[in-house]
């Protein structure tokens, strides 16, 4: 079995790692990929770092033996839908678990190909809000995380950054400084 957790990570921070060890705890795949977007559709960003940088941060962020950080979006074609990611993942395994946070569970229907998606993975859901968001107008099958919400998003973190304010603990010490840079 197969997990793959993607996302901008930009930057990476410590919401994603306690998501990422909750999801492997509870299902103990025999891989967990972490899977920077090159290119994350959908998503309107002041400012997003460049691939390496990102995937580089996420090297040091996920540093566990069981986590693979994979370059693939990298190298597939532009916008990373994850249906392509999927497909490509499939010829290696094809029982997949896809990993996602409440607020891409609530657009998902919007996802290119999401009912193809839907027919090759199961759906893990890791929430972020005290009240329950489900998707517009759909409905469709998934396992809900039984997991302490985590207030913290990259969003917030650039915007801290950029008003001089502390963002220690919230992002892992390793690439603290390097994400401070990048963002100021
Ligand atoms: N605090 C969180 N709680 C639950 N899910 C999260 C959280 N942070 C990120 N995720 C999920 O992790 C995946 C990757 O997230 P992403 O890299 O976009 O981080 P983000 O904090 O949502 O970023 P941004 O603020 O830039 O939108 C997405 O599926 C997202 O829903
Ligand atoms: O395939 C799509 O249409 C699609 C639309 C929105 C998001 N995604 C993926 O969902 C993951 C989290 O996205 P984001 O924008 O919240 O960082 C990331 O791997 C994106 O490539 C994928």
């Amino acid at each position: 079995m197969l997990m793959l957790f993607g996302g901008s990570f930009n930057p990476p921070h410590i919401g994603h790692r306690i998501i990422a060890e909750i999801a492997y705890d509870e299902f103990k795949p025999d891989r967990f990929l972490i899977v920077p977007s090159k290119n994350p559709p959908h998503k309107s960003i002041d400012f997003i770092a460049n691939f390496d940088k990102r995937y580089s941060w996420c090297e040091m962020v996920f540093f566990e033996h069981y986590f693979e950080v994979s370059d693939i979006e990298n190298k597939l074609p532009s916008p990373s839908y994850t249906i392509r990611t999927i497909e490509y993942l499939s010829n290696f395994d094809k029982n997949i678990y896809l990993l996602i946070g409440e607020d891409s569970l609530k657009n998902f229907h919007k996802w290119y190909k999401w009912e193809e998606i839907l027919k090759k993975v199961k759906l893990v859901v890791y929430p972020r809000y005290f009240e329950e968001k489900k998707p517009d107008s759909v409905d469709f099958e998934y396992v809900k995380l039984e997991s302490p919400i985590v207030e913290i998003s990259s969003t917030d973190i650039r915007q801290r950054i950029k008003k001089g304010k502390t963002v220690k603990g919230l992002v892992d010490d390793k690439i603290i400084k390097e994400v401070l840079k990048e963002f100021s």
